[in-house]
């Protein structure tokens, strides 16, 4: 089925000159000399583009782009203006056009528009449709966005032990969504209505780990006045996350394994067993077995808590999750601020998509929360998106040039590597690779697809924990 284009323009020469270059592009024209004509058409029709004049006699092109974008949100709208006035360009972006051009109108520079339309109008409008379906600002309960096989694996292992109350440790770098998948399992479980409680373990000063996990009676220490209940009685039935576990203190890890064997614990100061059904679930973004190995973690602890583990995978291992997740940020921003759903140009994306993102999920939400915030237009530029990511720790180290002409291809090839999740048919067809060629430097080179997290990880920086974190909690979440 052909696209359908409007065109909204007083001119003749320039209805007639747009109407020859988009039906030989092979799309439906139909065109319009005047505003309300124009708005009554694209209401007919139904087209896919408008292609509009800003100075119309009458109604103005602002006020028919505005009529426009209150009744057709999706609909993409090139805005054309014989005067290169700031004011009206800003204003017909803010507004929604997708992008602008001057007359007399270039033939090649129409091309480009057109191009970049047609690549962001499929590849976005249908991750954006979905997204549509998946972003439900009512909804509460979490949303993990993604389309990777790597993902598909760790949505598959939630499904299976949410049904159940086994204890579960998420292992991850710092922002790849451990305390996200930690929600999930609980919100997929049959216990979702009773309440979700995280445990930092990281920001807690040692002597107070113990009264905040299992609470404290009346007169346990100066400054007790009140029995408290701690998180684990907080938690009931519901589901208690350990975040970053590997911090937990020694003496609190033997406290925490010996309610782990019996299902019991005694308020601090107090004398009775109380009996707690909590589902434990643990996250680390340390090497637990390697804090083993230092004497620093507790083996008969690490072994109760990885009945169940989940690797949440660097966001540079699945690549094909950046534009759906970019795209579902920007969203959020737009339904949080109030104002329009700003869009990648697509070397916008391609930066996101090149770029190694240390700080993961967590680093990439932020640069797109200052994209669409700073962003002057709806279409967010290379530039822009550039801008915003330079203020990114390892920005710079990325794209340093003190590197071996080897290091650079060692890094090239496994970002491609991991961009096709390791398929070597589409990496060979990307690299322009033989196949024997691909496996050779992937030997030289020491690439495994098991590899691909470690060799990677010792270069990075981490994100800081806590940027970026969300503090609203709902009701029945205590943290
Ligand atoms: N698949 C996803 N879809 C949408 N948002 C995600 C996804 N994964 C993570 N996020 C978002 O990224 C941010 C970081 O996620 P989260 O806090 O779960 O990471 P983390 O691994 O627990 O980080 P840390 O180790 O620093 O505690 C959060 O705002 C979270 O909502």
């Amino acid at each position: 089925m052909k696209s359908k284009v409007c065109i909204i323009d007083d001119q003749n020469s320039i209805l007639e000159s747009m109407e020859i270059f988009f039906k030989i592009r092979n799309w439906d024209v139909y065109t319009a000399a005047n505003g309300p004509d124009g708005i009554r058409l694209v209401e007919q029709v139904r087209p896919v583009l408008v292609i509009l004049d800003i100075r119309l006699p009458g109604m103005s092109g602002l006020e028919v782009l505005e009529k426009l974008r209150g009744r057709f949100p999706k609909l993409q709208v090139i805005v054309i203006t014989a005067f290169q006035t700031m004011e009206s360009t800003i204003q017909a972006i803010k507004l929604g056009a997708f992008d602008y051009l001057h007359k007399p109108i270039d033939i090649a520079e129409m091309d480009a528009v057109i191009r970049r339309l047609e690549v962001t109008a499929v590849d976005q409008d249908r991750e954006v449709e979905a997204l549509d379906q998946a972003f439900n600002p009512t909804d509460h309960r979490p949303h993990m966005i993604s389309r990777s096989r790597r993902m598909k694996e760790v949505f598959k292992t939630i499904a299976l032990v949410s049904e159940s109350r086994v204890t579960v440790l998420i292992q991850g770098e710092s922002g790849t969504g451990k305390e996200l998948i930690a929600r999930s399992i609980h919100y997929n479980s049959p216990w979702s209505d009773k309440p979700f409680t995280v445990m930092d373990c990281s920001t807690l000063v040692d002597s107070l780990v113990e009264s905040e996990l299992f609470g404290y009676e009346k007169g346990a220490f100066t400054g007790a006045t009140d029995t408290r209940k701690g998180r684990l009685e907080l938690t009931g039935e519901g589901t208690i996350l350990f975040d970053e576990i590997g911090e937990l203190p020694l003496l609190m890890q033997s406290k925490l394994l010996r309610f782990l064997q019996s299902g019991e614990f005694v308020r601090v100061g107090g004398d009775r067993p109380i009996f707690s059904n909590a589902r434990i679930v643990a996250a680390t973004n340390r090497n637990l077995t390697k804090l083993v190995q230092e004497g620093k973690f507790r083996e008969d602890l690490y072994y109760r808590l990885k009945v169940v583990t989940i690797d949440a995978p660097p966001l540079r291992s699945r690549r094909s999750d950046i534009p759906l997740l970019a795209s579902f940020f920007l969203q959020k921003t737009a339904y949080q601020n109030v104002s329009e759903t700003k869009r990648l140009s697509p070397e916008a994306l391609e930066l996101l998509m090149n770029y190694d993102w240390p700080g993961n999920i967590r680093q990439l939400e932020n640069v797109m929360i200052r994209c669409a915030v700073l962003s002057p237009s709806a279409v967010l530029s290379r530039e822009h998106a550039e801008a915003c990511l330079k203020d990114s720790p390892t920005f710079a180290s990325n794209h340093g040039s003190n590197t071996s002409l080897e290091e650079v291809e060692r890094e090239h090839i496994l970002k491609v590597l991991d961009s096709n999740e390791w398929h070597l048919g589409r990496t060979c067809d990307q690299l322009g690779m033989s196949r024997p060629t691909l496996r050779a430097r992937m030997k030289k080179y020491g690439l495994f697809p098991s590899d691909s997290r470690k060799s990677r990880a010792s270069g990075n920086m981490r994100c800081r924990k806590g940027t970026g974190r969300k503090t609203t909690l709902r009701p029945q979440e205590v943290r």
